[in-house]
């Protein structure tokens, strides 16, 4: 009988399966994507990586949501592929390349310090076209809009999957990240969808993060919300270009070198390895 070998790894407590395309026989469907991100009936986990080799490209990720969408750029899912490499003795360079399926697009990964490693994650976009939200204005930052009953004022980005930054000046219960975070990210106004941010300024230097994960829900830390809103508030000059993003489940650094691109550096972590029982595919 089949049985698949998966790793599980998490950064901040965003958890996430990896696995070796080679080792995966069957179609990568929504059916088996969801089964094994199942907390309950599967391993569980935010999302899963399929990592492939070849002469074009050395590394090659697909990034799957825990409902079985694909998303184009995980910032967690590319500092847990990085320490993956690098636990199974694949990769000993300081700086691994990357190349994301979905994209198109290489990422550079660099050590860092601490055990920690830096994620280049490249250009941001604010143009509306391009994160895409329908609007015929140029850009969507500081925008009141209506949506159900509640008012919201949106700020949204594009670091090739779409992110929309709410400012509060309170935190949130978890309830209400949740409907609030589904309200806004499932909106006709995002056609893609959005990973919805809340946003607490604790400092010009410290920002606490609740996030809604468009193909997860609600999360404890993402490295994308995290740059989402380190750039928005750094835009709407609340804080300085490196900040502090804490999170449910841990923190994490980002940096904006002032030509329109991000970093975030992490510490990604084994959880266990094992085989998948092959009911859980069947
Ligand atoms: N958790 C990830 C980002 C996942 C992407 C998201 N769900 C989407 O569909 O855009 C991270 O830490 O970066």
């Amino acid at each position: 009988m089949m049985r698949i070998p998966f790793d599980k790894y998490h950064v901040s407590g965003n958890d996430y399966l990896i696995c070796a395309q080679t080792d995966w026989e069957l179609p990568i469907n929504t059916t088996y994507i969801k089964s094994l991100c199942d907390r309950c009936n599967g391993i569980g986990a935010d999302g899963i990586l399929f990592w492939s080799t070849s002469t074009e490209h050395k590394w090659s990720l697909r990034i799957y949501n825990s409902d079985g969408t694909e998303c184009e750029k995980s910032a967690n899912g590319l500092l847990i592929f990085a320490q993956y490499l690098k636990d199974n003795g694949l990769s000993q360079h300081r700086t691994i390349e990357i190349f994301l399926c979905k994209l198109a697009e290489t990422i550079k990964v660099n050590e860092f310090a601490d055990g920690c490693d830096s994620v280049q994650l490249g250009r941001y976009y604010f143009s509306s076209d391009k994160i895409p939200v329908r609007s015929n204005k140029e850009t969507f930052i500081d925008q009141q809009v209506v949506i159900g009953d509640e008012k919201f004022n949106l700020n949204c980005v594009s670091l090739g999957n779409p992110h929309c930054v709410i400012f509060v000046d309170r935190e949130l219960s978890m309830d209400e990240v949740i409907n609030k975070g589904r309200l806004i990210g499932q909106s006709t106004l995002f056609p893609d969808k959005a990973n919805v941010i809340f946003a607490l300024i604790r400092s010009e230097t410290l920002i606490k993060i609740e996030v809604w994960e468009r193909g997860a829900g609600y999360i404890q830390s993402s490295g994308m919300c995290a740059c989402a809103a380190a750039i928005l508030s750094y835009t709407r000059k609340y804080t300085k270009n490196k900040v502090t993003i804490e999170m449910q489940g841990g923190e994490v650094t980002v940096m904006l070198n002032g030509r329109d691109e991000v970093s975030l550096s992490g510490k990604a972590e084994l959880i266990c390895s094992g085989d998948v029982a092959p009911h859980i595919i069947n």
